[in-house]
Order: structure tokens, then sequence, then C-alpha cells
């Protein structure tokens, strides 16, 4: 089989005009494809067919195109068929997707096949001229349904994926994602011809339409995923706004595509949607360069694949690419590995969201952890200081009242251990100090005699309170008799001794003490333990005061009731 060419400016030449041309005038077509690409001429092929053999040889006839739109051929053998997307595919002599006839050559005979091929859009397609035996025609279709439908297998699964995901996290990179997967899918369905095929066999308009629209809608949705991805918004807005513009010129081209008016506007759509590809792929390596790492790496390797596979299939109708490629599967191929790569690096970011998101929660209730146990320190502490001021006496810094009940109560209820003992003190002649040098002078005379009373008791290890006006007490652990003696005779003399120094002199302070010594093993309730100790005081006051007095030795016996 031989293919030649001749191109048909004005579009006016008949098949009888062409079956005249001499041999001259046709031009031998490189590798048997038409690659045409823009052009407002008709063009014609002339296959010559020659068989060697002695036998009849009956062979298919195949121009490897599913969307080219006219595509009509005159033989005398098979006579005339029109067979391009735009008569019906019932029409076609067999129910292929690429158009095809069978011929039967007559032994060593020979026999030349025209071949006129125009196009409405002003864009023709890439197209393989082949001879088939019957045998090769039906393994060649059966490896290529095999392909086709791993091809379109895998894109469903995959749509089927980001659709969930869509639904499911209403993630605005599934969603674009799932809208840039289905456009591929419906428009490499359309271009692969089974649209024309199964679904609107009978009007060819639609395939047209079907092939336009869906090529359009590839290019905007894909430029849409790669803004959303890339945020390309917020980053470059100068670009945002160019693809903007282009991408509104597109649907002007579509449009106008449509009416079938202007042919041009082909010749639009190609370059306009291969500039929008090449800015978003430069796009793609300048984040990928800016944010190494191998998310924007694998991007920067899946995003172009269209770019690439678009290019390729233009420059191969364009007669551009120096060998024979069937950009088909190259573009199913890399189609494929373009929406696999794509959907797991969505993935792999929506993870990571998720994750920021998780950890960001963890970080805030961790804080909030932190805050409230801060907070809980603060109120621990201030309890312990309300509960300690509750127990202290305001102006000398001493135990309280309340205290010493407590403290009296304890020394009831302590059955074993030491002896112990309470000691009641009183300041002689307090009245006497506040009359005489005003209450203020009284104020300071008592903070003065709790200080030395506190630290001469502290001394002996004891605990000191005030219990009433210008009354003390303390608990003291006893050695024995004649040592807590000694030991309240060192608080009474620490006092006596330390005066408290006015502008007009020194004001001597004396106190007298009672004392009732606690036996563990011997009990005795709180009352009379400070009953025996008060009793011991006043008779301290009574012997003349600055002395110390011990319940039980010369006892009387007193009434004063419990400290409330
Ligand atoms: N400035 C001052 N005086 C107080 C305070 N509490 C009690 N007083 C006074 O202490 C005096 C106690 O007087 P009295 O109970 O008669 O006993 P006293 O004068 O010390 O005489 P004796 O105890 O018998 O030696 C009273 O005048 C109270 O007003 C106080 O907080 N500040």
């Amino acid at each position: 089989m031989r293919v030649f060419y001749i191109e048909d400016g004005g579009s006016d030449l008949a098949v009888y005009d062409i079956a005249r041309m001499s041999p001259a005038q046709w031009h031998p077509l490189t590798d048997n494809t038409a690659r045409f690409g823009l052009s407002d001429s008709t063009f014609w092929l002339k296959v010559s067919l020659t068989n060697h053999s002695e036998y009849p040889r009956t062979r298919l006839l195949e121009f490897g195109s599913a969307t080219q739109d006219y595509i009509e051929v005159f033989s005398e053998l098979a006579g005339h068929h029109s067979m391009g997307d735009r008569v019906p595919f019932s029409q076609r002599p067999l129910q292929s997707v690429t158009p095809t006839i069978e011929l039967t050559l007559a032994p060593h005979g020979s026999s030349d096949v025209w071949v006129r091929l125009d196009t409405a859009s002003g864009f023709f397609e890439w197209i393989p001229v082949r001879l088939h035996t019957k045998e090769e025609w039906a393994q060649t279709q059966l490896a290529q349904n095999f392909l086709l439908g791993m091809f379109f297998g895998s894109l469903a699964i995959m749509l089927v994926y980001g659709l969930t995901l869509s639904m499911v996290l209403k993630n605005i990179n599934f969603i674009t994602y799932s809208a840039y997967l289905s456009a591929a899918l419906i428009c490499t369905f359309v271009y692969y011809g089974f649209g024309f095929r199964w679904l609107w066999p009978s009007w060819p308009t639609l395939n047209f339409w079907a092939l336009q629209i869906s090529y359009t809608g590839l290019i905007l949705t894909s430029a849409l995923f790669a803004e959303r991805f890339l945020n390309i918004r917020q980053h470059y807005p100068v670009l945002h706004r160019l693809l903007q513009l282009l991408s509104g010129l597109l649907l002007v081209a579509m449009l106008l595509t449509l009416t079938g008016v202007p042919r041009a506007t082909m010749a639009m759509l190609v370059p306009l949607s291969m500039l929008i590809l090449a800015l978003l792929s430069g796009c793609a390596a300048v984040t990928a360069w800016r944010l190494p790492g191998w998310t924007s790496l694998l991007f920067l390797l899946a995003w172009p694949s269209l770019l690439i596979c678009i290019g390729l299939s233009f420059a191969n109708a364009l007669n551009w690419v120096p060998i024979a490629l069937d950009t088909k599967y190259l573009l199913s191929g890399l189609f494929t590995v373009e929406m696999q790569l794509l959907g797991i690096l969505i993935s792999r970011q929506f993870y990571r969201l998720r994750n920021d998101l998780l950890s960001a929660r963890s970080d805030t209730s961790r804080q909030t952890n932190l805050e409230v146990m801060a907070r809980n320190r603060e109120l621990e502490v201030l309890n312990q200081k309300l509960k300690e001021q509750a127990y202290r006496d305001p102006m000398t810094g001493l135990r309280n009242r309340r205290s010493f009940r407590y403290a009296l109560d304890k020394l009831e209820i302590e059955v074993s251990g030491q002896a112990r003992a309470l000691v009641l003190i009183d300041l002689d002649h307090f009245k006497s100090i506040n009359d005489r040098f005003g209450h203020q002078v009284g104020d300071k005379a008592l903070k003065h005699a709790a200080g030395i009373i506190d630290r001469a008791v502290s001394l002996v290890h004891g605990q000191c309170f005030r219990v009433g006006g210008e009354e003390f007490a303390a608990m003291l652990t006893a050695p024995d008799q004649p040592g807590l003696a000694a030991q309240c005779e060192m608080i009474r003399l620490r006092l006596a001794q330390a005066p408290l120094t006015l502008t007009s002199g020194s004001l001597p302070i004396t106190a007298s003490i009672g004392i009732k010594m606690v036996d563990p093993g011997q009990f005795e309730s709180s009352r009379q333990i400070y009953q025996q100790a008060d009793a011991a005081l006043y008779r301290a006051k009574r012997l003349g005061r600055n002395r110390v007095c011990e319940a039980g030795i010369g006892s009387e016996f007193s009434d004063t009731p419990l400290p409330a």
C-alpha cells in the first residue's frame, strides 16, 4: 500500500478531477499518516493498493481518527462511503469507531482508493491510514478495547474515589479534582469515538459539540484544580487574573466554534488552551522550586502531563513531531499516571491539613489544661491564705483563739507520747498602759509583748496563741516539772527584761503565767485543763503578778469557762 496526497485549496475538485490528476501532482505521505493540522483547504488522499498474490485478497482499510469531520471514500471496489463524524454512525460500512472499509483485490490486481478529507472546524485530525487482514484487525480491536477498558476503568475508579471524598469531606481540592477527572473522562470518551458509537450514533452534530465542550471543560477544570491546589489566587494574583481572562476567551472561542461560523475560532482554541496549561505548568515549577519537597515535585511531575498529552496530539496533527507516534495511547497512559499522582497528592495534602487541625486542637486543650491547673494552684494558695487568716490574729500575727480551741481539743485526746503543758500568759495592769498612753501605744505594747513571747516559746519548740485582749497561751512539750517551770520563767524574764521603748522613756511590760501540765496517761477534759491553768494564772495575779504559778501546787479552783 502507498498513500499520496494533494491539497485542494479551493475545495472545488470532484472525484473525477482527482482521478485524472497525473502521478506527478501527488505527493507521497510520510508514514502513510495524514498530518494537515490547521488548514482551510480540502485534502485528497490516493491509496494505491496492489495484490501480488495469485489469489484474491480481502483487506480492511482503516482511517485511524474517530473524530475527523468528513472522510469520503471513493473506490471502484467498494463504491462511495461517507464516514466522518458528520454523518450518522449507522451509515458506516463497518461498525468501528475508526472509519474502516473492506476491499477485495483481484489476483495480481491493483486499485486506487480516493479519500476526500475535510473539516468544519478547520482542524484536521492526525489520521494514520492502515491496511489490515481481517484477523489482524480483529486482534488490534481486541488489544485496543482491552487497553482503553483499563484506562476508562481506572479513571472511573478514581472518579468514584474523588466523588465519595468530595461528598464526605466537602474539601475543595477533592471537588475540583473530581470535576477535572469527570471532564477528562468525558473528553477522552468522546475523542476516542465511543460517545458517537454508543450514545448518540444518529446525531453527528452532537458529536462535534460534545468534543468542543468537553475539551474546553477539560482545560477549564484542570485550570480550576491547579489554581486551588497551588493557591494561585493568593500567591500569584496577577497570574490569577490572566488565567481568568484566558479562560473567558477560551469559553468564547468554544461558543464561536459551536456556531460553526468562523473556522478560525479553532485556531484560537488550541493556542489559548496551550497557553493556559503552559502558564499553570510554569506556576507548578515555581511552586516546586519555592517549596522543595516531594509533594511539590510530584505535582510538578503530574501536572504537565496534560500539557504534554494535548501538546503532542496537536503537534502530531500539525506534522511537528518527527517520529511516528500514536498519541492516542500516550494520552491514555499519561492521563492515568497524572490522575493517580494528583489523587495521591490531594489525599496527602488533606491528611496533612487534618493532622494540623488535630494537633492544633490538642495544643488548645493542652493549653486550656495548663491554664486550669495554674488557676487551681492559685486557688489553692488563696485557700491556704484564707485558712491561715481564719486561724491568725491580724494584729500580732499569732495563732488566734479559734486555733487555740483546736489545739486545746487535741491536747485532750493525746493519750500517749511526751507530757505537754498549757501555759496561760496575761499582761499585768494593761488597762493602765491604755489609760496612761492611749490605745495606740497600748496596741504597740501588745505587739511588742506578743513578739517577745512568741520568740521565747519558739525557743522551747512550743506554739503561741493570742486568746484574748492582753491574754496569750502557749502549748509546750514539757520535759518534767522543773524543766517546764524553767521554760516559763525564761518566757517571763525575757518579757520583763525587754521594756517597750517610747519617746518619753521605756515602758516595762510584765506578765503573770499559769501552767497546767498534761500527763498523757491520765485523762482530763480540755475544760478541766484550761480551768486549772487559769486558776494557776489567777493565783499568780493574786500573789503580786509578774510570776509563774503551776496548777496543783498550792492550787485553787477556777470557774473560768473555756474560751469560745
Ligand atoms: N490597746 C489595746 N487594749 C486592749 C486590747 N484588748 C484589750 N485591751 C485592754 O486591756 C485591758 C485589760 O484590762 P483588765 O482585764 O482590767 O486587766 P489589767 O488591766 O491588765 O489588769 P490585770 O490583768 O489584773 O493585771 C482593758 O483595758 C482592755 O481595753 C487591744 O487590742 N488593744
